[in-house]
């Protein structure tokens, strides 16, 4: 008997790769005409675009009546001034889902030599992204490029994908182009893609699908622990962190990294203790930014909650539910780190 969604984790693997690919290969030759700033502000590429174009091409040729959460939409790409923008998007996309990559791939995923698709079949593949979400029923996330500003600066980016059944994540799979392979030796190839199935552990493989191997959290003692935290301070207020951290007397400074490399991190044991209290009480997290690194955690012997000690809500539509803050560590520390965050919040509460 084979494992439960072992076909969605082959297809799942095999679309991450590619999207990395592209991203990587794009990182090179990006020039500043194909990066544009959305409505909130945020910076989307050509890169974020057609990764989620490829990413969600082979799911609609794998899993056609599954919906997909998907961050990016095509609206700017159908204005005339988006013209030169799709173009490139064209190009990029069928550039990786024609790339014959030699690995046995499944010839029905509509990839290899010869499967190009159209602009309007690029933009459709693209909108399927649409869907509000929900409690019931299956569906995917992508975030094509999760950390773009990191993209943008060389630094650590993530190319997510998860599937979520009645609102549970079964399956999350993560590329992280710049994370070294061995995070001891700064210095090791860079590359990995991390896996984890609901109840079938996590691993990691380098890009090419080679030296797969279980990971999982260390049971760190109090004092090695320290935090993973958001690069951008307008995304994730280091200031709490840091009275959070002050509560716990830790010794190691936090490590600041862009994106769900920051689960895959804590995953592998490159770091303790994931953090991220939001600036601002407008901003609504989104699932995709969340649910493959919640069951790669969870997967890795972690626990994931929000500052109440809550499980994250991933069916009440694209943002997450009624969950304030995030913490996720090993399962020995997290009482511990928990009962310092909610110090730490009446401590600021007492404060103002
Ligand atoms: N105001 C605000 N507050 C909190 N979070 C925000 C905010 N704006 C955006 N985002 C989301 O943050 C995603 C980037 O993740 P990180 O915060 O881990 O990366 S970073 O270190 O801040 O670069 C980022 O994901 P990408 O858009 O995929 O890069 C956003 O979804
Ligand atoms: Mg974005
Ligand atoms: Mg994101
Ligand atoms: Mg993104």
């Amino acid at each position: 008997m084979s494992l439960a969604f072992a076909a969605e984790k082959q297809l799942a693997v095999s679309a991450v790769r590619r999207a990395c690919n592209l991203t990587s290969s794009v990182f090179n030759r990006l020039v500043k005409s194909e990066t544009v700033v959305k409505n909130d502000k945020s910076p989307v590429t050509v890169a974020d675009f057609s990764a989620q174009a490829v990413i969600s091409s082979m799911l609609g040729k794998a899993f056609p009546g599954d919906p997909i959460v998907g961050e990016e939409d095509s609206a700017d790409l159908r204005l005339e001034s988006g013209k030169e923008l799709l173009d490139r998007i064209v190009a990029l996309s069928n550039e990786a889902l024609t790339a014959d990559l030699g690995l046995g791939e499944n010839a029905d995923w509509g990839i290899g030599p010869g499967n190009n698709r159209t602009a309007e079949e690029i933009m459709d593949a693209i909108d399927r992204g649409n869907y509000a979400g929900g409690k019931t029923g299956r569906m995917w996330t992508i975030d094509p490029i999760d950390g773009t500003k990191g993209f943008l600066r060389g630094e650590q980016y993530a190319v997510c994908l998860s599937l979520i059944v009645d609102a549970s994540v079964q399956l999350g799979v993560i590329g992280c182009p710049n994370l070294p392979i061995d995070a001891a030796s700064p210095n090791s190839p860079k590359g990995c893609i991390f896996v984890a199935v609901r109840g079938q552990g996590a691993q990691q493989m380098a890009l090419s699908g080679a030296d797969p191997r279980p990971i999982s959290i260390p049971a760190f003692s109090m004092d090695q622990l320290n935090f993973l935290e958001s690069v951008e301070s307008a995304h994730a207020s280091h200031s709490f962190h840091d009275l959070v951290a002050r509560n716990l007397a830790l010794k190691a400074p936090p490590t600041r990294m862009d994106s769900q490399a920051k689960y895959c991190a804590l995953a592998r044991g490159d770091g303790g203790v994931y953090i991220r209290m939001l600036t601002s009480s407008s901003y609504k997290e989104k699932i995709w930014d969340h649910a493959p690194g919640s069951v790669l955690v969870e997967e890795a012997g972690g626990v994931i909650s929000d500052f109440n000690g809550k499980p994250l809500d991933f069916g009440a539509g694209r943002s997450l539910g009624d969950n304030f803050g995030i913490l996720a560590t090993g399962k020995d520390v997290y009482p511990k780190v928990l009962e310092a965050v909610q110090r730490a919040l009446s401590e600021r509460k007492a404060n103002i």
